[in-house]
Formats: structure tokens, sequence, C-alpha cells
């Protein structure tokens, strides 16, 4: 993946009487549950990021994007870093470190209510490794703890980055639920950004393909259906979306089918429930979800499949989107 616009888009030297124009990359990275990507939807002011209170859903690498009258900050949300059981867990590994490499600023996520761990340390070791990027500590989800206990975590933080040999350019607790100091984080996070024309249209909140984000909504219904029977072995290829033909315009419809894909038969009475009911609920909130998206009335047609073992296959990982 590359977050750089073409060499064509390349910022030119502003004039000296005109303001500065800032524009470039973040990303948010910390351990599943950090808060990350409700940070991102809190600064982009729509949800653009798939949210969820179970860990590792973001899997697709989402792109929000702040616009201001002095800044383009876009916003890439990468999946968590872990250690790799799979090959889906390696390539995984491989997307976040590439995208570490390239952006202008990376944000640390860090829960104010939990102590900082080994993940954390696993993570701020990585970041250690890359050099040139600033990196911003962000204290998230401040709202659930006292002043006494963030003051503690700061320091914490703080120290973190001395042991393991590097300055934060900032440490900023924001609560992304609170809507506290989310707009400070903005402020600081835009200096750090290259001077810069804007790199994408007003207005343009992300540039991940409907398609991915479709089924990233689909997927994300489909495993609140299911709690914790199939964490990660659940799949959306969104496979066709056309706009049905002879509506009247003022009655558009358009019509999605999508594949959810498991990794083994026993698997499917889990995601289709009892007279297929369960998928009926995972059909009718995400197409809600759809509607809101993409601002228009959607027949959504879904199929389960069993793509046998899909996170250890190489062609199966590459059919579905890895
Ligand atoms: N109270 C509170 N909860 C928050 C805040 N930000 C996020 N959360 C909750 O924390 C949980 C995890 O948030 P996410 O934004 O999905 O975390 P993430 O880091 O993107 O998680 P992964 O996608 O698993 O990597 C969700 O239940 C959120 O509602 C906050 O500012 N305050």
């Amino acid at each position: 993946m590359s977050v750089r616009p073409p060499a064509s888009q390349a910022p030119e030297a502003s004039e000296p009487s005109e303001a500065v124009h800032r524009s470039g990359f973040a990303c948010f990275v910390g351990r599943p549950n950090a808060g990350k990507s409700t940070l991102t939807n809190a600064l982009v002011g729509q949800k653009v990021a798939i949210t969820s209170n179970r860990p590792q859903t973001t899997r697709h690498t989402v792109r929000g994007i702040v616009h201001r009258p002095d800044a383009q900050l876009v916003l890439v949300d990468t999946p968590g870093l872990h250690k790799p059981r799979t090959l889906l867990g390696e390539r995984l590994n491989d997307v976040v470190r590439t995208t570490w490499a390239e952006v202008d600023v990376i944000g640390f996520c860090l829960p104010a209510n939990e102590k900082i761990g080994p993940g954390d340390r696993f993570i701020a070791k990585e970041l250690a490794g890359i050099k040139k990027t600033p990196k911003v500590a962000v204290v998230t989800k401040t709202d659930l703890v006292d002043s006494k206990a963030l003051a503690e975590q700061l320091i914490a933080i703080d120290q973190l980055g001395k042991e393991l040999g590097f300055e934060w350019a900032e440490i900023v607790p924001v609560s992304a639920v609170g809507d506290k100091q989310v707009q400070l984080l903005a402020d600081l996070l835009v200096p750090l950004l290259p001077e810069g024309p804007t790199l994408y249209p007003e207005g343009d909140l992300t540039d991940e393909p409907e398609q991915v984000m479709v089924a990233e909504l689909i997927r994300e219904a489909a495993l609140e259906g299911v709690r914790d029977e199939l964490p990660h072995s659940i799949a959306v290829v969104v496979e066709e979306m056309l706009p049905r033909e002879d509506r009247p315009a003022d009655k558009p419809l358009l019509d999605i089918h999508a594949n959810l894909f498991i990794e083994r038969p026993s698997q499917k009475g889990i995601v289709i429930g009892p007279k297929g009911k369960r998928l009926k609920e995972v059909g009718i909130k995400s197409r809600k979800q759809i509607e809101a998206l993409l601002g228009t009335p959607v027949f959504l047609d879904l199929h389960v499949k069993v793509a046998k073992d899909w996170q250890r296959d190489p062609k199966q990982l590459r059919r579905l989107g890895f």
C-alpha cells in the first residue's frame, strides 16, 4: 500500500505572502481496543472506520480525511500488530510496518484506564525502530479515569519513551467519546505535516472504495450476531453493486450482492441461525448502515459460503482481498 500521492501532486513551494497550508498522513497505532477507530471517526466527524467492543476488527486500511482551512490530514487506520499465528497475521503485520514507515506522523494510542502492558511495549519497541517519523502519544478514553490516574499515565508514557531512547513529539490526553481535546489533537498533528496543497477534493471523507466499506459494515454486523464463536473466521466480499434498472428517477434502488465467507461448514449454522434468523438480522442491520453511508435505498442479497481454511491459504486470501 502506498499512502503517498503521485509525484505530479507533490507539494509546490508556497508564496511567502500566503498562509502556510499543510497536508500529509497520520496513522494511529496501539493495542486492540485502544480506541483508534473511535478516534479516527471523532476527528473526521463521521463513521468511516469500523468500531466494535471486540478486538481486531479493523482489517482493512481505512482512511479518514480531516479537511481544515490550514491543512488536510489523512488518517490511515491499520490493523493491530500482533504475534502472527497464520499467514493472514503475517501479512497484516507487514501492512502495519509499511504504513508506519510511510506516514508523516504516528499517533500511539494508549488507553488512560489501562496500565502500560507487554502489548504496548511490544508496539513501542517497534516504533522506536522507526527513527524519522515523529511519534505522538495519544492517551485515549480519559473520560474513564480521574485526574490523578491520568497524571500517572502521562508520566508512565513519558518514561516509556525515555527507556526506549526517543522523545514523544507530544503527549495528548483525549476522549473521543466525550469529545474532549479531539480538536486539540488535530491542532498538534497538523504542524507535524509537511507544507503542501490539498491532496483530496473537499468533501471526500475517505477514498476507500465503497465496496470495501460496504463489506466491512456487513462483516461488523455479522460479528455482532455470533459473539465469541467465530471472531476471525468471517470475510465478506461484495461481488456486485448495481443500480436496479427500470426504477423511476425519484425512487432509485441499489442492488448489492455479497458473500459472507466462513472457514468450515460447521460454522454455517452459527452465522445463519435458527430458521435463518441471525442472517436476516445481519442483513437488516448492515443494510441500514449501508443506506446511511451511500445515501440511497439498498436491496442487499447476502449469501453464506464456505471457503475452507481461508486464513491459511494464499490463493483464498488473494481472492478475499488480502
Ligand atoms: N469511554 C470511552 N470509550 C471509548 C473511547 N474511545 C473508544 N472507546 C471504546 O473502546 C472500544 C474500542 O474502541 P475502538 O475504536 O474500536 O478501538 P480500536 O483500537 O480501533 O480497536 P481495534 O479495531 O480492535 O484495533 C469501543 O467499545 C469504544 O466504544 C473513549 O474516548 N471513551
